[in-house]
């Protein structure tokens, strides 16, 4: 049975929530008969499985960014919230407060079970939730289901490693594979996190999900992951070009998702086992491209969110098979606290039809109805979906997959395989060969834009493997006559990639304004023209990031972004004196907030300002306060502010009273104009600083939310005045008319034949 959590002498309110009451059905007999045939797990613990995923699925967050950071909030969490949250009840009974997941590395990630109902009712949890609002939008907490944190930590991701997540929208485990890259606050890391997905409109997600952690080294591209395109970097030194291959390969791949059943309900509804079958070839192919990508000595990771062995164990089995460089890895001691299952060697797979189960592939498509369906069955069901051969089901420790149900610690279900290629010097020669050959061949294949496989349907040919029939090439699709010649995408759509020049006039500007040293990074900087011009923005990328996009067409590699946005222009003079205006002339790029934490690390120390907790008030009440109004009686950085020029400024906060989580100084953006100045940070940032540091929402958006939020408590207040007035007066009324009713029960009356105990009020009247 899934754990209750607290003290067991006081009563907890069972938070639990059986998902029919949300009015869809939590039964699917196919469901239940198809895993009850694959022994996944004995009948006692099989009934715990499925009770749980009944229920509906607890909150779980993690929180993000570099490791001081990090364990300062969850600190903060800790010290402030945990002992306030203990005391909450509801009705009489206390409310459980948020756990640590005992797995997850340094207790950074927690587990929140209770409904929306409760946390509305229960004034400390509203608060609590209010700020896990502002701390997730200002970037410093990610809601995530706490299985789907699993495969990027068995990644084992360095600050050097490069990676490529091949299906990463929305993004929550690349964000994972970000902080992990920049995990060490002291030093750049030299890695890559690539972040593909075939979906446009959710590689735009992952844009905008990846920018909450800021990074030059990280691109997002839009591909189909079966087909993601070879990428070359150049030796600086010889100039030779070679073949990038990455360190870490996230495979998150598209699956049925049986394992979400507790928070996506529908799914109840639409499981078949044939969901499974017709996902299996594609999950394949993306694994094999993944392992095509993967350095000799690097380390994959193979997950989906379903329990299915056809999409699990069946697709790693035929990759190992295809692959004999790639071994599983004994990932037993990883994550040591997480509780788990072994990987099965065994399994079946639906092979009924018309009500008849055949048992066995040859006999399904033996009695095909015609050569059609025959044709259509062979290529619906290869023979990758079946279990390997016992012996070769242990030679490949199949056992050694990850299988992590419900039950087991009150969460979604998940399936983690981590995987390994050998070491170049034992890599066999003729595996080289294979995979030169089919690298040869994408790179020599046009880049078409990718099918959006998640919600058309999946036809046969998109399912076929290597090892199965060729997929139908159009007219369109085949390559160019002229060999080498590559066909352009002319569906991609974005502007283009270009390096400033680094004498460049507005790097000039902006190096001697901001006084950068000689390790400033002037190369890498990158803008969205072709003509090098720096436009409104500039982003700055890594080493490895600019080496690529000199390497690569950047449209052979669909490009979407990459780097932090660095500076803006500012060039709205309007508010400045003429003396100003020459001033500011000197540099119109402004720092934005996403980039000062890489920006101070080239100033010299006297050009960041230092500020106090009274200083950051006046910034966080006013989006424009007044110089002279800066700081209260001890303003040191009013007077420092008094004296400098108008324009970009960096200030450095220190902010730590011992119990904010705010340990490490905090850095914003300043920018200075005649009379007032202004911190360029987002509003729910400010809110979300304000709430730690004072204890409330001190800005002018978080006053006004006050102001409404007291309003609606006092009409509703008022409301429930009026209602209980109301209810008084009918109380009084229908005492008055009970009474009036037994009088007149003597008298006959046209209400004769009212019953006495009658609820309503009778009227008046009559
Ligand atoms: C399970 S989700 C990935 C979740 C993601 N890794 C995360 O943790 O936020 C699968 C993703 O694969 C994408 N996808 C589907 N088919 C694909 C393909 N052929 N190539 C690349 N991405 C694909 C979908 O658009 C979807 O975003």
């Amino acid at each position: 049975m899934p754990k209750k959590w607290g003290n067991k002498k006081q009563p907890i309110k069972n938070t639990r929530q059986p998902t029919e009451q949300k009015g869809l059905t939590n039964q699917n007999p196919l469901f239940d008969k198809y895993y009850k045939s694959q022994n996944l797990l004995d009948d006692g613990e099989w009934n715990s499985f499925i009770h749980t995923a009944k229920q509906l699925l607890p909150t779980s967050f993690r929180i993000t960014g570099n490791k001081s950071t990090a364990n300062d909030l969850n600190q903060h969490i800790k010290k402030t919230y945990i002992p306030f949250l203990s005391q909450a009840k509801l009705d009489g009974v206390q409310l459980p407060p948020p756990k640590q997941l005992d797995w997850y590395p340094d207790g950074l990630a927690w587990q929140l079970n209770l409904t929306k109902q409760q946390i509305r009712k229960s004034p400390e949890f509203k608060k609590f939730q209010n700020f896990l609002v502002y701390e997730n939008e200002a970037g410093n907490i990610s809601r995530q289901e706490a299985v789907s944190m699993i495969p990027p930590l068995l990644l084992k991701m360095d600050p050097h490693h490069s990676a490529i997540d091949m299906c990463a929208a929305p993004g929550s485990k690349t964000a994972q594979l970000l902080e992990a890259l920049h995990s060490d606050p002291h030093t750049d890391p030299t890695g890559l996190v690539v972040a593909n997905d075939s979906d446009n409109k959710r590689a735009y997600l992952l844009v905008h999900q990846t920018s909450r952690l800021p990074s030059p080294n990280i691109m997002v591209t839009n591909h189909d992951a079966t087909s993601f395109p070879n990428i070359y970097t150049t030796n600086p030194t010889t100039q030779a070009r070679s073949k990038f291959l990455f360190d870490r390969v996230l495979c998150d791949v598209p699956c049925t998702g049986d394992g979400t059943v507790r928070k996506n309900l529908e799914i109840w509804s639409h499981w078949t086992p044939n969901n499974g079958n017709g996902l299996h070839t594609l999950q394949l192919r993306i694994l094999n491209r993944g392992i095509q990508l993967l350095k000799p000595g690097g380390r994959l990771v193979y997950s989906t969110c379903s329990i299915n062995p056809v999409e699990n164990e069946a697709v790693i089995a035929a990759a190992l098979r295809d692959n004999p460089q790639m071994s599983l890895v004994d990932a037993a001691e990883e994550l040591p606290q997480l509780k788990r299952k072994e990987g099965l060697k065994h399994w079946h797979v639906n092979t009924a039809r018309d009500g008849i189960d055949f048992g066995d592939r040859d006999l399904l498509i033996e009695n095909a109805r015609d050569e059609r369906e025959r044709d259509r069955l062979n290529d619906k069901l290869p023979r990758t979906m079946w279990p390997p051969s016992q012996q070769d089901a242990d030679n490949m420790l199949l056992e050694r997959c990850l299988r992590v149900y419900s039950h087991q610690q009150d969460t979604g279900s998940f399936f983690i395989a981590v995987l390994e290629k050998k070491e170049e010097k034992t890599q066999d020669k003729t595996d080289e060969k294979k995979e030169e050959k089919s690298l040869e061949k994408i790179d020599e294949t046009p880049q078409q834009p990718p099918a959006d496989s998640t919600k058309r349907p999946l036809s046969p040919q998109s399912l076929t493997t290597n090892n199965q029939r060729p997929q139908k090439k159009s007219k369109k699709d085949e390559p160019s006559a002229e060999k080498g010649k590559v066909q352009p995408d002319t569906t991609f759509k974005e502007d283009p990639f270009s390096y400033l020049d680094e004498h460049d006039e507005d790097v000039k500007s902006f190096t001697a304004y901001y006084k950068f040293d000689d390790t400033f990074p002037r190369r890498n900087l990158l803008v969205r023209n072709p003509n090098r011009e720096a436009g409104r923005t500039i982003y700055l990328t890594s080493d490895l990031v600019r080496n690529i996009l000199h390497s690569n067409d950047y449209t052979r590699l669909r490009l979407i972004s990459s780097g932090v946005k660095l500076f803006v222009k500012q060039d709205n003079q309007r508010a400045f004196s003429d003396e100003e205006k020459d001033i500011v002339n000197r540099c119109k790029w402004r720092v934005t907030n996403e980039s000062v934490s890489f920006v101070k690390k080239y100033l010299p120390p006297q050009a960041i300002f230092r500020g106090t907790p009274d200083d950051l008030k006046s910034f966080v009440e006013h989006y424009h306060p007044v110089i002279s109004s800066i700081g209260g009686a001890n303003g040191e950085l009013r007077d420092v502010l008094q004296n400098t020029h108008s324009g970009s400024h960096i200030v450095e906060f220190s902010l730590d009273n011992g119990e904010n989580g705010l340990s490490q100084p905090v850095y914003v953006p300043l920018w200075k104009s005649k009379t007032s100045v202004s911190m360029m940070v987002d509003k729910k940032e400010r809110s979300a600083l304000s709430l730690r540091l004072f204890g409330e929402d001190l800005s002018e958006a978080g006053r006004k939310q006050a102001e409404v939020q007291k309003q609606r408590e006092e009409r509703m207040k008022s409301a429930a005045e009026n209602a209980l007035e109301k209810e008084g007066e009918n109380e009084e009324k229908k005492e008055q008319d009970n009474a009036e009713t037994i009088e007149s029960k003597s008298q006959p009356t046209d209400l004769s034949d009212q019953p006495l105990e009658t609820p309503a009020p009778l009227p008046a009247t009559e």
